[in-house]
């Protein structure tokens, strides 16, 4: 099975989790983060989520899922222990339109989880399709080891430098063909190395004397 990735806003949306052991946690923490707003139904929660729910961060209903559940959820997942009601879910979420995790079952699901890693904006996922998620892992790791914290660095300067050039007057085709002469370049590299000069030395060659470092952070200090 093939499965198609999209990055969603999850900012304020309402994420129904049903079951509350550890496979829910790890995907309610990642949820969490993601800005999510979850309502979880299962008589016992691991430790992690009864601290959570005790703290207010998530909404817990403590008893069996039952139907009409999945009322306003935007998303629901279905990591119960209970094969029956993990198809319970499923079931519903299905009839009314709602994208589903049932984590028991890749066939099911109309949606899954990637191994993720985040550097600020820059976020990479991994899926194999339900086939080897410990594949996934493994390459998620890897990942981290190739992409380290200079990417977060990188992605802020360069979203300054795209906003500004994309701001001003100017046409399309001419900035893109500056902003693929830079992207020819090894940023991360340069700034992981800290070679600052270096790095302004090409952004002034490539887009003139408005564009070095100092100027970009100044300007976006202004508009903060
Ligand atoms: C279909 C999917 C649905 C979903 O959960 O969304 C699913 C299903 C199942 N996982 C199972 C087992 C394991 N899952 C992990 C780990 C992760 N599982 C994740 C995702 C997914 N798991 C989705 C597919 C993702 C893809 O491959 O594209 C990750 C990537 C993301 C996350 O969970 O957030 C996270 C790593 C996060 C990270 O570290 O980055 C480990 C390894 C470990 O725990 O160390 C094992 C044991 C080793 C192994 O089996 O490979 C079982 C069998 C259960 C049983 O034995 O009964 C099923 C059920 C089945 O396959 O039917
Ligand atoms: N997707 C993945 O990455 C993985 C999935 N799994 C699958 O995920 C499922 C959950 O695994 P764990 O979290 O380890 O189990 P667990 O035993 O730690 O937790 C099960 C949870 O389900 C709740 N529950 C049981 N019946 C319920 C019902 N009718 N309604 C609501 N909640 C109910 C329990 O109260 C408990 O909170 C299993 O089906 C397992 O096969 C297991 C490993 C990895």
């Amino acid at each position: 099975m093939s499965f198609f990735p999209i990055n969603l806003n999850m900012a304020g949306r309402m994420v129904t989790v049903v079951g509350g052991g550890k496979i829910a946690e790890r995907k309610t923490c990642k949820l969490l983060e993601a800005g999510a707003l979850i309502t979880m139904i299962a008589p016992d929660l691991s430790d992690k989520l009864a601290k959570l729910s005790e703290g207010g961060s998530i909404k817990h209903l403590p008893r069996n899922f039952k139907k009409g559940d999945l009322d306003g959820a935007f998303l629901a997942i279905a990591a119960t222990s209970d094969r029956y009601a993990n198809l319970a879910v499923a079931d519903e979420a299905k009839n009314r339109g709602i994208l589903v995790d049932v984590c028991d079952d890749p066939e099911l699901s109309s949606f899954i989880m990637p191994a993720m890693m985040t550097r600020g904006d820059l976020v990479i996922a991994v899926s194999t399709g339900g086939k080897s998620p410990a594949m996934a892992k493994k390459i998620r790791e890897q990942l981290e080891a190739s992409f380290g914290p200079e990417y977060e660095q990188t992605l802020k300067l360069l979203g300054i430098l795209r906003e500004k050039l994309l701001t001003a007057k100017g046409n399309s085709a001419y900035n893109k063909a500056l902003l693929s002469q830079l992207a020819a370049h090894d940023l991360p590299r340069m700034i992981k190395e800290r070679r600052y000069d270096q790095l302004d030395h090409l952004l002034l060659k490539i887009f003139g004397s408005e564009f070095s470092i100092s100027h970009l952070l100044e300007e976006e200090k202004d508009h903060q």
